[in-house]
């Protein structure tokens, strides 16, 4: 289980989270959703490990995640951030094994998890083109595929969907969804609210740095809550697993 209590997060001068307690089970795909500046990539990055709260607790599996060494740690948390940058212009196949380095076998038996994850973002055919010879969305499959190549038991991932195309949109929610029906806890920030109702087993909205709504995503992203937390007047249509949102400007 991954989960923080009432932990606080200040950036610069501001809030950006407040009172926020949650907790999170492997095996389930969780949305973390709101509007900008309501403070998710923040609590993703509290999740990973890669800020540390003002106040409150971080706990990984019952421990307090500071106390996780790092390397444990990196193999078990695979964190997707939201800007693309990649520091090396090394090949999409050294980009992808990079995935590996925390066990240390990108050589030996993490190859074939470095060619599944290269055939799940659908990056073969790129194997050796330089990283700074991609589009955005190329780029953006080449990080994804870094992750699942280190078959981290979570997955967070801040706006995954962001750049790919449909076809690749849907392949990477099957792929996520079947990490996730393998064990590991999938966890993704999403401004999409059809998609986060329909791929997502659990919502977690905030607003303002605060949980607005957690639950299942029927009742997390409700109407109701739609109109309160983006004040956005919006209705439901279709059907179980293939929900449209239909707004008025
Ligand atoms: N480096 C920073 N320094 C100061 N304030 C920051 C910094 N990064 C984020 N913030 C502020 O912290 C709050 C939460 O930011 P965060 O990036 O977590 O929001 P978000 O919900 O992910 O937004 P978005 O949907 O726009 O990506 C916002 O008010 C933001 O302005």
């Amino acid at each position: 289980m991954l989960a923080v209590r009432d932990v606080a997060v200040t950036l610069g001068s501001q809030p950006a989270l407040h009172g926020v307690s949650a907790a999170l089970e492997r095996g389930h795909v969780t949305a973390i959703c709101g509007p900008n500046g309501a403070g998710k990539s923040t609590l993703l990055s509290v999740f990973a490990g890669l800020i540390r709260p003002d106040c409150g607790d971080v706990l990984f599996d019952g421990c307090a995640l500071k106390h996780v060494a790092a390397p444990a740690r990196a193999r078990a948390i695979g964190y997707l951030p939201q800007s693309g940058d990649i520091a090396w212009d090394v090949s999409v196949g050294n980009l992808v094994a990079l995935g590996r380095l925390p066990h240390g076998d990108a050589a030996g038996g993490g190859q074939a998890a470095i060619a599944w994850a290269m055939a799940a973002l659908d990056l073969d055919a790129m194997a050796s083109r330089p990283v700074s010879r991609l589009s955005g969305g190329e780029r953006a499959r080449a990080l994804l595929a870094r992750v699942l190549a280190g078959e981290p038991d979570w997955i967070l991932a801040d706006e995954p969907l962001a750049a790919l195309d449909l076809a690749h949109q849907l392949a990477l929610l099957a792929r996520l969804r079947e990490a996730a029906r393998d064990g590991a806890g999938v966890v993704l920030v999403l401004h999409d609210l059809a998609l986060a109702r329909n791929c997502a087993d659990r919502v977690l909205v905030l607003e303002g740095g605060k949980v607005a709504a957690d639950g299942p995503p029927q009742e997390a992203l409700s109407e109701s809550v739609i109109a309160r937390v983006w004040g956005v007047e919006a209705r439901w249509l279709g059907e179980p697993g293939h929900w449209a949102l239909s707004t008025r400007a």
